[in-house]
């Protein structure tokens, strides 16, 4: 086997020369010698070197040196054509690959480049569909510059390689194959490739890349390979700190040619680097050993999840047998899809100990997508032919502890929305070392490390159980058969999840309630520390929320233009997202207009109308602020309103009141119970009190900072409203005020007439329009200000004075309501709409008073009614009101403040089922999608009891 270099190609001269005290192991370089590999095992020799050296060096020195005297015929003369630290390097690699010759080159492409050089223009190269990127560009280059012509096939089909054989016969020159193949871990079969090949073409060279098993896992020249060549970037050197190629030869023709190439283009790789290169070896085995049992976990977690897995150690891999005939091991390498290029970035990018680079072979461990990093060069079109996913995650398995690397993996899995959390007991966590039932001491942590990686099949078993806490999310897409019968909570791409299987794995929904609000007296100069005087009415806004064991956060908003979205967790963004709760979970006071900036912009170009978009941000501003508190949680979220939207009747109030109640319980921030709900003083809202004063502050502040994001500079007093109930003075804390508000029970009796303008208008604006009014001329502003809060103390007096007779009480707020609407005017914030109500309702033979209520330019006006206005009067101003093209909604004021449907009570109603009133059972998120806005109402009430403020 061993056969001396001859003078054809650079000298390789023998290491014995160079030693003078250390027993030769060997009197040839580059050869097989009496420690040879049948004296060994692979561990062995990786760190046993026949190098000897005159001074018993136990490493081998560097000789870095470009030249060495002497006169011709020595064994080195210039490192180009030789050096003895490539020589050392090379002697080993052949001992390792059991082969002829080795030579070490500066780096992997050029070994390639190097066995390309061995065709002529005209013969034929077959090569791989599934290739590295840098091979396919070389191979490119050398097609299209008249080198010779590459033909790229499915090497795993007999038929095609028979095809080209046949057509091109003994012009096929070359076969280049790589087996399993990078990155879809495709099994070849080598031996029945390199002999179809020898058969048809006994000239042509099987040239195998062997970068992905490394000589210890496979030694494809024993296969009837002629060449092999390596990346010893990869797993020979391990630790990404060095380029090489390694090219491993056993036809003597052959290694003379690749000898002579090598030396002619001085490609050999340089002293230090194969200084390195030798030191990796040491410990190639020990560490393939550990990644290759690493990878085996990490692709049975995958499987196990329900990714499509490629892993030739996998059970399931069509190839598996084939590898493990010509194979001593699964590799390090595996891949995965996940049906989703956008979640495949997004776990690539979440994760923290798995290295975002290309290569692969490093002791640490590595995530890639090859489609756009290592086979980016491969044009998208031939990436399709070719069928290599864009989505396909590749990942390159390390030395760290396996847990780690899962935790780090189902973290960001997690994040991207691709698995989400089990919540059957079936599927609880295995003990694993780390668990809180082994001991806590250093040595009996050692103890329990060791074992468990000393026992791979026990570690797989766990990577298992642990995989089975989880659900894929993403992909997976049901038929429309059965979106019928199950409800879809709108994972990303159409996971569906049943609903009610959902309810029974302990995902229960959270569903509120607020009251929109009528104010009485003083909006607008409300804002400037003015006393106002508002109720809560009786439309409300209700909203589901139903928690989501994925990590994904759904918002529909029917009333919005049918708005709706959904994001994984790990698409929103975080990085700019600073809010967060005190310490003590309650709101910040104010909003963080960093955060809300980077909001805008994630919400940005969504091409939905304003309104819709300030809905969604209120959300998300209060959900990503709360997640800050420590924990993110995946959560579908619906409201809708009975309450006409931007009219003036408090339904961003009581939107953002819903947003609060329901997200502070999704963060366990809050949890009411009925067992407070002692009194149950009324008989409409039998849970009222159920919610203490201390958790409706909480759930206040919190709609106050929604209100915030939807309004811009609201007074406060639309949530405290849709909070709290009833009747109320508020006043804002502003200009040395202390602020405060109080409660007014005198509404309870009063009858009122909201006339919806339907004119569209922004509070935000309005109220906006009066602040540069006012900085324009204080004096005005003032007079305005002083104006409307006698008003408002006028009508506190009335309110609360229980010696006024009913009719001086109906008649005084008539009164002040006419009053109160001209300083409105003058304020500029009503509408010839407004107006025309104002007229209608005052003239004969109505004459009732009419003001506007909230921010006015359009919105709703607010009628008194008093108590002996005959229903047929009232019917006929209600129809002149709608022929007008307004709508009027008869409203008793004073109900209660948000409400949370108790859970234990919790049944889902569907109104229209026959013999409807409680028998027949729906999933809750599916009926509430489903009532009309007027049956709201009516369904919460069928629903199950209420607690309230
Ligand atoms: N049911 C709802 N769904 C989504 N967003 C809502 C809902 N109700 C209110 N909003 C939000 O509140 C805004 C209305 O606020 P605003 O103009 O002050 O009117 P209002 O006087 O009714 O509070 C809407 O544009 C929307 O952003
Ligand atoms: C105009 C204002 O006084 C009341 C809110 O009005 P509206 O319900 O959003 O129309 C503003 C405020 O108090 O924040």
């Amino acid at each position: 086997m061993s056969s001396p270099p001859t003078d054809s190609y650079p000298r390789t001269p023998s290491l014995s020369s160079l030693a003078t005290s250390v027993t030769s192991l060997s009197d040839s370089s580059h050869s097989k010698s009496s420690l040879t590999n049948n004296s060994y095992r692979f561990g062995t020799l990786c760190v046993t070197t026949e190098h000897k050296d005159q001074f018993g060096a136990s490493s081998v020195p560097i000789y870095q040196t470009a030249t060495f005297k002497g006169l011709p015929g020595g064994q080195y003369d210039y490192t180009r054509s030789g050096n003895p630290t490539r020589t050392a390097l090379e002697t080993q690699l052949a001992r390792l690959y059991e082969c002829r010759r080795a030579f070490a080159v500066s780096t992997g492409m050029t070994a390639l480049d190097m066995i390309i050089r061995l065709v002529s223009p005209g013969d034929v190269i077959i090569a791989g569909d599934d290739i590295y990127g840098g091979t396919d560009r070389l191979l490119t280059f050398t097609k299209t510059n008249g080198g010779a012509d590459v033909r790229h096939i499915d090497m795993t089909s007999q038929t095609q390689l028979d095809a080209v054989l046949e057509e091109c016969g003994t012009k096929v020159k070359m076969v280049l194959i790589e087996s399993p193949t990078n990155p879809m871990l495709k099994v070849l079969d080598i031996k029945r490739i390199a002999d179809s090949v020898h058969t048809a073409s006994p000239d042509s060279l099987i040239v195998v890349d062997n970068t992905m098993m490394s000589p210890y896992l496979q030694r494809p020249l024993n296969l009837g390979a002629d060449i092999i060549y390596d990346s010893g970037t990869k797993y020979l050197s391990g630790h990404h700190d060095v380029m090489a190629g390694i090219i491993a030869v056993e036809r003597e023709e052959v290694v003379k040619r690749i000898a002579f190439l090598i030396n002619s283009t001085g490609t050999g790789l340089a002293p230090f680097d194969c200084h390195v290169l030798l030191r990796g070896l040491k410990t190639l085995s020990i560490r393939m050993d550990r990644q290759a049992s690493t990878a085996s976990m990490v692709a049975s977690y995958l499987d196990t999840l329900g990714f499509q897995v490629n892993f030739p150690g996998l059970l399931s891999h069509p190839g598996r047998d084939i590898h493990f005939r010509q194979a001593d091991g699964a590799g390090a390498v595996l891949s995965f899809s996940t049906g989703d290029v956008a979640m495949s970035e997004r776990i690539v990018g979440g994760t923290r100990l798995w290295g975002v680079s290309v290569s692969f072979g490093c002791v640490n461990s590595l995530i890639s997508m090859p489609c756009v990093m290592s086979h980016a060069s491969i044009a998208a079109d031939k990436r399709a032919e070719r069928g290599l996913p864009e989505d396909l995650i590749r990942l390159c398995v390390g030395i760290e502890d396996p847990r780690d690397l899962i935790d780090d993996l189902e973290r960001s899995l997690l994040e991207a929305g691709a698995i989400y959390e089990r919540f059957d007991e079936s599927a609880s966590i295995p003990t694993t070392p780390t668990s809180s039932s082994v001991p806590e001491s250093a040595h009996a942590s050692a103890i329990i490390n060791h074992a468990f990686m000393a026992d791979p099949s026990s570690a797989e078993s766990w990577a298992v159980q642990r995989a089975k806490r989880f659900r894929r999310g993403g992909v997976q897409l049901g038929s429309a058969a059965d979106a019928d019968e199950t409800e879809t909570l709108g994972l990303e791409l159409g996971q569906k999840l049943d609903i009610q299987q959902a309810a029974a794995q302990g995902q229960e929904d959270i569903v509120v309630s607020a009251p929109g609000k009528v104010i009485m007296f003083g909006e607008h100069a409300v804002v400037h520390g003015v006393t106002a005087i508002a109720a809560s009415i009786n439309l409300r806004c209700f909203a589901i929320l139903s928690k989501r064991p994925d990590q994904c956060l759904r918002l529909d908003l029917p009333d919005m233009a049918l708005y709706e979205k959904e994001w994984p967790l790990g698409s929103l963004p975080w990085d700019d997202f600073t809010a967060s709760p005190l310490s003590d979970g309650r709101a910040p006071a104010e909003l963080d207009q960093r955060s809300l900036k980077a909001l805008e912009a994630f919400l940005h170009d969504d091409g939905l109308p304003a309104n819709a978009h300030v809905a969604a941000l209120a959300i998300l501003y209060l959900y990503m602020t709360m997640c800050n508190h420590g924990v993110r949680r995946g959560a579908s979220y619906c409201a809708r309103s009975a309450l006409p939207i931007g009219a003036g009747l408090g339904s961003s109030a009581s939107y953002a009141a819903c947003i609060s109640a329901a997200f502070l319980q999704l963060f366990g921030l809050l949890s009411v119970s009925n067992s407070t709900s002692i009194g149950r003083p009324d008989t409409t809202y039998p849970g009222r009190q159920a919610i203490n004063n201390e958790q409706a502050t909480l759930i206040n502040e919190w709609a106050f900072l929604a209100e915030k994001v939807i309004h811009g500079n609201p007074s406060g007093i639309d949530n405290a409203v849709a909070v709290r109930g009833g009747g109320l003075t508020f006043e804002r804390a502003i200009n040395g005020k202390s602020g405060g508000m109080k409660n007014l029970q005198g509404f309870k009796s009063v009858r009122l007439l909201l006339t919806d303008t339907r004119v569209p208008r922004q509070t935000k604006l309005l109220v906006a329009g009066v602040g540069e009014r006012m900085t324009a001329d204080p004096a005005w502003g003032t007079r305005m200000m002083d104006g409307i809060q006698s008003i408002s103390d006028e009508a506190q007096a009335l309110l609360t004075d229980v010696t006024k007779s009913r009719g001086d009480f109906v008649t005084g707020l008539s009164s002040l309501l006419d009053r109160n609407h001209e300083y409105l005017a003058e304020l500029g914030v009503s509408h010839p709409a407004l107006e025309l109500i104002r007229t209608k309702t005052g003239s004969a033979p109505y004459r009732l008073s009419t003001k506007l209520t909230g921010a006015g330019g359009g919105g709703c006006a607010v009628t008194l009614i008093p108590d002996d206005f005959s229903t047929d009067r009232l019917d006929a101003l209600l129809t002149e009101l709608r022929e007008t093209g307004f709508r009027p909604y008869l409203t008793s004021v004073g109900g209660s403040g948000l409400g949370i449907l108790d859970a234990a009570g919790t049944a889902a109603v569907d109104l229209d089922a026959p013999g409807a009133g409680g028998s027949s059972h729906i999933p809750l998120r599916k009926a509430f999608h489903e009532v009309t806005a007027e049956q709201l109402e009516t369904w919460a009430e069928q629903t199950g009891d209420w607690l309230f403020i």
